[in-house]
């Protein structure tokens, strides 16, 4: 078992992967005190695909996530662990960010993933846990992690994002949230990300999956509610149908609008769709840095409301005005 101190040295720490640097510090959009990182595609490959992995630094993602679950067969997880562990050391990602998708605790393959990935020297920042659904489940992932971690030489802390993907885990969602939140004062992860695994989800809930995603919707917007109010990154599903590019950017538009922060990609195609669907336009931005601007004048002259380009403005609209400018910022 790790020493007590060596679990509270690791709580100090913050990136393991210092060749990715984060390009900018400072606090997401409608959160004030936790450090962020853009993460608006989140591209999925399978563990096993090495040739797939090699291309990742080319396709300009935010963040690749290798998959030791879904995507990979039962014969072939053994393999997707050794390649995704290799990959880690032998490929240089550039500026994206690494993430490994582990199997499901209840799957009972997490253990056998973690222990293999920590071999490697480059450690993924990211940790992503699938089909959470319940607090019991958390505190056997925290107490595997923390016997992983006890096994190697450094003090690593990752990001963990949690994909929620059942019924079960929805109803669950805010013991859930706070659980990990809780453990992670003893264990070398930070929640940082929410996840919405649609294609498990509407398996679960009996739903025929449509190109309007209206079957989704209660889920997603709970999604939204439950990242926010625990000040997380919170990311849209994965739209599988990958030629039809032209839903896929009606798709990211309406995550944004939700107040996703990014979503799944599963092919390079959807990467720079879904990061400028996720990434404020220089209109906009204009119109924001515009808009705070006359905001201040305004309170100068003692009025909290005042009409700017034919709309009312007040406090709240300031703040999303304020959420702009500092996406664009972080995303620069
Ligand atoms: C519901 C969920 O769980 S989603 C998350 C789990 N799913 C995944 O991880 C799936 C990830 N995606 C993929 O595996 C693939 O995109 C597939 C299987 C859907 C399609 O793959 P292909 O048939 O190879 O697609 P396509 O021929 O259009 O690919 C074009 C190029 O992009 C590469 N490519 C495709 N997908 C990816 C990817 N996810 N990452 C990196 N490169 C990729 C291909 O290798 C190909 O290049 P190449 O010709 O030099 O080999
Ligand atoms: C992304 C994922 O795991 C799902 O949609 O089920
Ligand atoms: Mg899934």
């Amino acid at each position: 078992m790790a020493s007590r101190s060596k679990l509270v040295r690791v709580l100090f720490q913050t990136s393991v992967r210092l060749s990715t640097p984060l390009r900018s510090y400072c606090s997401a959009p409608g959160q004030h005190s936790i450090i962020f990182r853009p993460r608006r595609a989140l591209l999925f490959v399978a563990g096993n695909d090495e040739r797939k992995i090699c291309k990742i630094p080319t396709l300009d993602a935010d963040c690749v996530v290798m998959d030791c679950e879904d995507a990979v067969a039962p014969s072939k997880k053994d393999e997707a662990r050794k390649t995704v562990t290799r990959m880690l050391d032998e490929v240089d990602f550039g500026r994206t960010e690494c993430a490994v998708r582990i199997n499901s605790v209840d799957s009972g393959l997490a253990d056998d993933d973690l222990l293999a990935i920590l071999q490697a020297k480059n450690l993924p920042s990211a940790i992503v846990l699938p089909k959470v659904e319940s607090v019991e489940e958390m505190q056997t992932f925290a107490a595997n992690l923390n016997t992983a971690v006890a096994e190697i030489e450094v003090n690593p802390t990752f990001d963990l994002f949690a994909i929620l993907e059942s019924a079960k885990g929805l109803m669950n969602l805010q013991p859930i949230l706070q659980e990990i939140v809780s453990l992670s004062d003893m264990s070398p992860f930070r929640l940082a990300a929410l996840a919405f695994g649609s294609e498990d989800f509407a398996a679960d809930i009996g739903a025929s999956r449509t190109s309007e995603a209206t079957e989704l919707l209660y889920a997603r917007q709970m999604v939204v509610l439950a990242a926010k109010a625990f000040g997380l990154q919170a990311i849209d599903y994965a739209s599988v149908d990958f030629k039809d590019t032209e839903s896929l950017k009606r798709q990211a538009e309406e995550g944004a609008r939700f107040g996703f922060t990014g979503k799944v990609a599963i092919h390079p195609l959807q990467v720079p769709i879904i990061q400028q669907a996720f990434s404020p336009s220089p209109e906009r931005v204009v119109w924001a840095r515009g808009l705070i601007q006359a905001f201040q004048q305004h309170q100068q002259e003692g009025k909290g409301v005042f009409m700017y380009e034919g709309r009312m403005i007040d406090k709240p609209i300031l703040l999303q005005a304020q959420n702009m400018v500092q996406s664009e910022a972080v995303e620069k």
